[in-house]
């Protein structure tokens, strides 16, 4: 069936060559290279096919409901030796899980005045450090994963999350999930376990504030009504103290990164001079509606889902299993077992039907009447279907609650000291600018 598949010859044969580029980080890149040559269909390894249109998209990640199962990729992200609702592989465990969790998740929770305050509250911590760093610049990225921290923590362990953005201690926690560069250790430990266990320095960047943190809070006694520990813990029946800080540490890992550099990619794209009559836009729709809710902003919707195409912080494959019987994908038949995934960045940058002109930021596009469903349809920064992000309202209200409180106030630009570099950096399955760091100058504009 391999050689059916359009693809490089030797994709046919090994795949080597996919295990090279992703331990020289390359692996989107270059299937996205493929792609623009062969087309929406190609093959990257004997058993492995990456696809990016519509069609595919939809078979593999909601066809009954939540698509094909997970691979044994997923056990890297296990916590505490446990599986998670991320790291399940197969349906029914995952659907169970679910379940416990997702009316927490749901915008009603998110939305509800004691978890919206406490977002609020945050933001304004930040809005602070702007202040201050007046006549300077401010290191965006750090603030910036500080206040995903710290709203994701509040979320679950409310009263006790972090105050990493004002705490030099909680600060600590954030530097310990956010910087490390383990992408090859941990490509390693899922090609080739055994060497995981006979040189230690293959292993993976131990986090045990961050291990240490969560198991306090999950031993907690009174977590407050919404958070995801009160949850947990009336299901203390089902989970045990330990799969709760499992699940929690989980969570609070797929919330930092994700949030903290998709704000970060779309902060900096918006202070450059090309985008400066975005952010214009952007303010007149913030100062000229301060009484409308959150949900009520249509250009700053607009905003952060094209910072989200553009930028989105989880580009790479998601790989699932072809289910036992086979499949037909795209007019191509697969056989049971074999791997195959679709690439936000692909997803978002070749269907040009979809997305014209897709490689501009151009907020505008998610105005537009025409074409909107399939926009919807095809936007895949948070996945889809039922394993698609169950954090997407939280992280969208976190992100949508700071820009609010920035562009209403403050016109940035990118600091004359800035030289980090910006561009994606792949991590495993997740992305980031690769310095690290962005400076960026406020400028006063409006009183609150
Ligand atoms: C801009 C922010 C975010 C983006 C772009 C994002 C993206 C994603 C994506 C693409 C997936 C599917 C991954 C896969 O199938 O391998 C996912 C799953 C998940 N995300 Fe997010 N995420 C974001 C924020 C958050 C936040 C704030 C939380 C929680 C605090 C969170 C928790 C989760 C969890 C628990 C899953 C697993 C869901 C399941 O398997 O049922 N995410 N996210």
């Amino acid at each position: 069936w391999q050689a059916k598949i359009p693809g490089p010859w030797y994709t046919n044969i090994t795949s080597l060559v996919l295990k090279y580029h992703e331990f020289t980080k390359n692996r989107r890149l270059w299937i996205h290279a493929l792609h623009q040559k062969y087309g929406p269909v190609v093959r990257v390894a004997p058993n492995e096919v990456a696809f990016c249109n519509m069609e595919a998209m939809q078979e593999i990640y909601q066809s009954k409901g939540s698509g094909y199962d997970k691979t044994e990729f997923y056990d890297l992200f296990k916590q505490y030796g446990h599986r998670t609702l991320f790291t399940t592989l197969n349906k029914a465990s995952h659907a169970a899980r679910r379940r416990i969790l997702a009316d927490r998740y749901s915008m009603t929770n998110v939305l509800r005045a004691p978890m919206l305050q406490a977002i609020e509250q945050r933001a304004s911590y930040v809005l602070k450090k702007c202040q201050e760093s007046q006549g300077s610049y401010l290191d965006i990225y750090v603030v910036l994963h500080c206040y995903a921290l710290d709203c994701a923590s509040h979320f679950l362990f409310s009263p006790g999350g972090t105050d990493s953005i004002n705490s030099p201690e909680d600060i600590k926690l954030m530097q310990e999930l956010s910087y490390h560069d383990s992408i090859k250790q941990r490509y390693i430990q899922h090609y080739w376990p055994i060497f995981n266990k006979i040189l230690p320095l293959f292993s993976s960047k131990s986090v045990p504030l961050s291990r240490g943190y969560v198991l306090r809070q999950s031993h907690q006694e009174k977590p407050h009504e919404v958070s995801l520990m009160h949850k947990l813990q009336s299901n203390s029946s089902v989970l045990s103290t330990i799969e709760m800080a499992a699940e929690c540490m989980d969570h609070m890992a797929a919330g930092i990164d994700t949030t903290g550099d998709s704000l970060c990619f779309l902060m900096y794209e918006l202070s450059l001079p090309r985008s400066q009559h975005i952010q214009d836009r952007l303010r007149q729709e913030l100062v000229s509606h301060t009484d409308a809710k959150i949900d009520e902003l249509p250009y700053l919707d607009a905003v952060i889902k094209e910072g989200l195409r553009l930028f989105a912080p989880i580009p790479m494959g998601l790989p699932r299993y072809v289910p036992d019987g086979g499949s037909f994908i795209c007019g191509h038949k697969l056989p049971g077992g074999s791997i195959v995934s679709c690439q936000a960045y692909s997803l978002h940058l070749w269907n040009t039907d979809v997305f014209p002109n897709a490689e501009s930021f151009s907020p505008e596009r998610w105005l537009e009447k025409e074409g909107k469903a399939e926009r919807d349809r095809l936007f895949f920064a948070f996945s889809a279907g039922g394993r698609g992000c169950i954090g997407k309202h939280l992280a969208m209200v976190e992100m949508k609650t700071l820009l609010r409180k920035i562009y209403e106030q403050y016109k940035t630009t990118v600091a004359s000291e800035m030289n980090g570099d910006m561009s994606i950096h792949d991590q495993i399955i997740a992305s980031r600018p690769k310095d690290q760091t962005c400076l960026l100058v406020f400028d006063r504009e409006h009183e609150s």
